[in-house]
């Protein structure tokens, strides 16, 4: 069982990000109550850094540079992978099965770091949810985002959103808690009823957190609080581990984890940072491109060959394969064989 029973003058420190140096920060931990339950990597994880943060990843190698700039663990955001593998806005068009495929190319790609997969709404009722909590766990995921909001889902900063009913997502809830059962996989229930087009507000989201805590989510998402004073009820005012959504050009104030920490927040995302930084540099280096028709005048903009290789490990799998199919000088292929080095002719 997990406790994060911390005074607030309790600290954790945390590597910064931005780069791969190991300099810490401190966070101050925000105490949880009511977070009770089964511990999993992400207990583990919010309970050793104080306030987790998680950039969003979309692919392979966002992750991979995730994970090198020093981030413990990443979001396979849905409306990033809905904009890079679709090439469509986050509006209910990517299915589970896609996300699933996603996001088990992620993990397979940096197997010993956490991520936390966009279930959406689980693609429908609570059947479709256990098949789709079924699906990321096989993917390698620790964990995912599951939201109230009626199908067709949409971006939570968008507008003509509804939520269905709270105890039909309660129910989803529980239907998640039993597939995954005591495995690892922490599961964060989402309400959008702060920002629908229809008579809910933010104190109907924070009692359908409070709800969905109850129901047994490891922790709730209040999503789209529109200013801190917002962010300041959400984190008094619901129960357990709480999650903040950090989005550029949203209608929540951006803010650091230190400062959401001590707001009563224990993981905060940046879900669309990457994206939308690795889309300005595709509109830069495309367009000098097409203006100039070479790059070569402007490659700072551009990461080196060789440090690109280093990202995803080229040489070491230039040696593998050297290892496994070098030949002698006789031209006789060696192979390792339970320890000893024989000749293939
Ligand atoms: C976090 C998010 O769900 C975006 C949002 O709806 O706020 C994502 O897909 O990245
Ligand atoms: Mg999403």
């Amino acid at each position: 069982m997990m406790q994060l029973s911390h005074s607030s003058a309790s600290c954790r420190s945390v590597p910064s990000v931005g780069r791969p140096s190991l300099r810490r920060r401190v966070i101050p931990c925000a105490a949880a109550n009511g977070s009770e339950g089964h511990s999993t990597t992400f207990h583990r994880l919010i309970q050793d850094n104080g306030c987790l943060l998680m950039p969003g990843v979309y692919d392979a190698l966002s992750a991979r540079v995730a994970k090198q700039t020093g981030h413990k663990a990443g979001f396979v955001s849905g409306y990033a992978v809905s904009g890079t593998v679709l090439g469509e806005p986050d509006l209910g068009l990517l299915t589970p099965p896609e996300m699933a495929r996603k996001a088990g190319q992620i993990s397979g790609a940096v197997p010993d770091w956490p991520v936390i997969a966009d279930a959406d709404t689980g693609g429908g009722n609570v059947l479709n949810v256990q098949r789709t909590i079924r699906q990321l766990m096989t993917a390698g995921c620790k964990g995912c985002f599951l939201e109230d909001q009626a199908w067709p889902k949409r971006m939570g900063h968008m507008r003509n959103k509804e939520v269905i009913g709270m105890d039909e997502f309660a129910a989803k809830i529980a239907a998640a808690k039993e597939v995954i059962g005591e495995e690892d996989f922490f599961l964060v229930a989402r309400t959008d009823a702060r920002a629908t087009s229809a008579k809910y507000g933010l104190q109907e989201a924070i009692r359908r957190a409070n709800l969905y805590a109850d129901a047994g989510a490891d922790a709730t998402f209040v999503e789209a609080p529109r200013s801190e004073e917002e962010l300041r009820i959400v984190g008094a005012e619901t129960k357990g581990l709480r999650v903040c959504n950090m989005l550029e050009g949203g209608v929540t104030p951006l803010r650091t984890p230190e400062e959401l920490a001590a707001m009563g927040f224990h993981l905060v995302v940046y879900p669309l940072a990457g994206l939308y930084a690795a889309t300005r540099a595709l509109l830069n280096v495309y367009g000098t491109l097409a203006e100039k028709g070479t790059t070569r005048d402007d490659l700072a903009a551009l990461a080196h060959f060789s440090e690109f290789n280093e990202l995803i490990g080229t040489e070491q799998r230039i040696r593998t394969e050297e290892r496994l199919t070098r030949r002698a000088p006789e031209d006789k292929l060696l192979v390792k064989v339970r320890g000893q080095t024989k000749e293939l002719h």
